[in-house]
């Protein structure tokens, strides 16, 4: 397998994200769970996408993992590694966008990186350097909310120098108006000043394109599902990959089907008020679980007579406030990852009372839960909303399985309900 792309998601629902996006710009693709094993019958694909979950991890340990992964990748032929990571920019001033793209920079030598989270699907758009979600900057938008990485500043030129041993540099939306040839040049300009970083500018699909092209020619990127349509497009239009048909739904898999949510974001805490008209809802307690094992055990005891009748769905999910409160009495990390644990535990639970149909909200929860249930990998099916495909899991202890991955912010009111719709 001579791969035409690699790729390194920060986290498992971006990875999901990125390889629907390269699906469906018709390349082959498969995400694996970490570095996969070898002997992971992997299909002949164009792109891997290896997931980590490094987004909100230690700074040293993202940095080893990733360069583990591009070393992998590059070994398979990828002339050129996407670092994937998330359209909001989730990250802390400590890491770990800088620390991973120093690194990787360091390691294939690269001059200047391009980097961007713009995702116009998504609403994610970049405007001198500033991040805009939907209509409002960054700062503004939710994510300055969010549980573990309150975003509090839009210009990511400022916040990729705050975690970033180089000087950043930016590419401006005049300048991608103007083409490749401005961008290149742009590029080697900054790279000539020794700035090893240019965040570029985006607003629509078109500019990605753009960027697309230019990116493809250098050995490293950083951005979010929009670099990723960016580069297969280019590595299609190139003629470097034959574009393949779009991706399948597959055979039914069947079984119970059922909804975990741990993701706080409004988009989330929204669908599932709207799940809470079609199915059993059932809210955990975060005290509880911070307390002990009874309150997984009281999701699953929930759960079980409930399944045979149709999904249900279980949520940690909190308001703000709520979860502001959890944090300052047991501290962010120790809360998110009891929580993530509980989660975990609750998948695992369900799989073994015949669950084959897993949808799950949030990124770390995500996380938690895929590696509880030692799934190596996924094939990418249908798309169910913007960012977030079906996914067959491949090589999974409990056999065939369907999930969906949402990320936090992703997908439409009636999530739950679409998602059910399209997993058989
Ligand atoms: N009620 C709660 N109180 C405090 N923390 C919570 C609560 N419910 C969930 N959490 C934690 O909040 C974090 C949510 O992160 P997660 O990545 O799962 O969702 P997200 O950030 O909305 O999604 P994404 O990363 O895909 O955008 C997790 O660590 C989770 O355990
Ligand atoms: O890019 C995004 O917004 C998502 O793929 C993601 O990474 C959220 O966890």
């Amino acid at each position: 397998m001579t791969l035409a792309l690699g790729c390194i998601a920060d986290d498992y629902t971006g990875a999901s994200d990125l390889a629907n996006t390269l699906t469906r710009a018709g390349l082959r693709t498969v995400q694996t769970i970490g570095i996969p094993a070898d002997d992971l019958a992997l299909p002949e694909v164009d792109a891997v996408v290896v997931s980590l979950k490094s987004r909100s991890i230690e700074a040293g340990l993202a940095v080893s993992r990733s360069r583990a992964a591009d070393k992998w990748l590059r070994g398979r032929g990828a002339g050129h590694v996407l670092f994937k990571i998330c359209s909001t920019f989730d990250s802390t001033d400590a890491g770990n966008i800088g620390p991973v793209m120093d690194a990787l920079r360091a390691d294939c030598g690269e001059g200047a990186v391009l980097v961007t989270p713009a995702f116009p699907e998504t609403g994610r758009t970049v405007y001198q350097g500033n991040l805009f979600v939907g209509a409002v900057p960054l700062n503004e938008s939710p994510l300055k909310d969010h549980p573990l990485n309150p975003m509090h500043d839009s210009n990511l030129v400022r916040v990729l120098a705050r975690q970033s041993r180089t000087q950043v540099g930016l590419v401006d939306l005049a300048t991608v108006t103007r083409g490749a040839d401005a961008v290149r040049a742009r590029l080697a300009e900054l790279a000539a000043k020794g700035i090893g970083a240019a965040i570029v500018d985006a607003v629509f699909d078109r500019d990605l394109e753009t960027i697309g092209l230019v990116a493809a020619e250098h050995r490293l990127s950083v951005g979010a599902s929009g670099m990723g349509l960016g580069l297969a497009r280019a590595l299609v239009s190139t003629g470097r990959v034959k574009p393949a048909p779009s991706s399948e739904t597959g055979a039914a898999v069947g079984g119970l089907a059922a909804c975990l949510a741990g993701s706080c974001s409004q988009a989330t805490l929204q669908q599932i008020a709207n799940a809470e008209r079609i199915m059993p809802v059932l809210h955990l307690d975060p005290e509880r679980i911070v307390a002990g094992a009874a309150e997984a055990q009281r999701a699953l005891d929930w759960a079980r007579p409930r399944l045979a009748e149709g999904p249900v769905l279980i949520a940690s999910s909190a308001t703000p406030d709520a979860v502001a409160a959890v944090q300052a009495r047991h501290g962010r990390d120790a809360a998110g990852h009891a929580i993530e644990q509980a989660m975990a535990g609750i998948a695992e639970g369900l799989v073994q009372g015949g669950v084959r149909r897993l949808i799950v909200a949030g990124g770390e929860t995500s996380g938690a839960v895929v590696d509880r249930l030692k799934i190596p990998g996924f094939l990418v099916g249908v798309e169910i909303a913007a960012g977030v495909p079906v996914l067959r899991a491949v090589g999974a202890e409990a056999g065939e399985m369907l999930l969906a991955l949402k990320s936090g912010n992703f997908g439409g009111a009636e999530f739950f309900s679409d998602a059910l719709r399209l997993m058989c």
